[in-house]
């Protein structure tokens, strides 16, 4: 079963250790195609690659097309995220949002308020393992 993890890159990497035991969580479900989103110094890995904007957003589309589900970390907003969400949910890929209340911005309604999109509010992912987890074999 294959997963996309979406989580804030140029948006703020402030979440970014968080995004890495997120995926830790996943992994023993299932393949993470976007495992780099929890890695600390992705943009300097993907440029000495090569990678242009162009590759980054080509190879993201494609996973968005092959994964089964997928789960995104929104407490730092970020447009990449966004977007993903979006082609996910037009896809009908299902989309599993998690969302710390205590983070500084408040979550939007275009995730909250929309039907496809199920939103789980959580402080540690200890507090969400469970939940999680049973999303991605549900979804398997
Ligand atoms: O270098 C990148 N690699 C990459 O895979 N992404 C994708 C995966 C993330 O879920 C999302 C983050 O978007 P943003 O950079 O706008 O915060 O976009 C985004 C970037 C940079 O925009």
């Amino acid at each position: 079963m294959d997963v996309f993890f979406s989580g804030s890159i140029r948006g703020g990497r402030s979440d970014v250790g968080l995004y890495a035991e997120l995926v830790e969580i996943i992994e023993r479900h299932g393949t993470v195609l976007t495992e780099h989103v929890g890695v600390e110094d992705i943009e300097a890995k993907e440029e000495a690659e090569g990678l242009s904007d162009a590759d980054i957003h080509d190879q993201d589309v494609a996973w968005l097309r092959q994964a089964d589900c997928l789960v995104a970390e929104v407490s730092t907003p970020s447009l990449g995220v966004g977007y993903e969400i979006a082609r996910a949910v037009e896809g009908e890929t299902p989309v599993l949002c998690l969302y710390r209340p205590a983070a500084d911005h408040d979550l939007s309604a275009m995730i909250r308020g929309s039907d496809a999109i199920s939103v789980l509010e959580y402080e540690t992912p200890a507090d969400v393992e469970s939940e999680l987890e049973a999303f991605v074999q549900r979804h398997r």
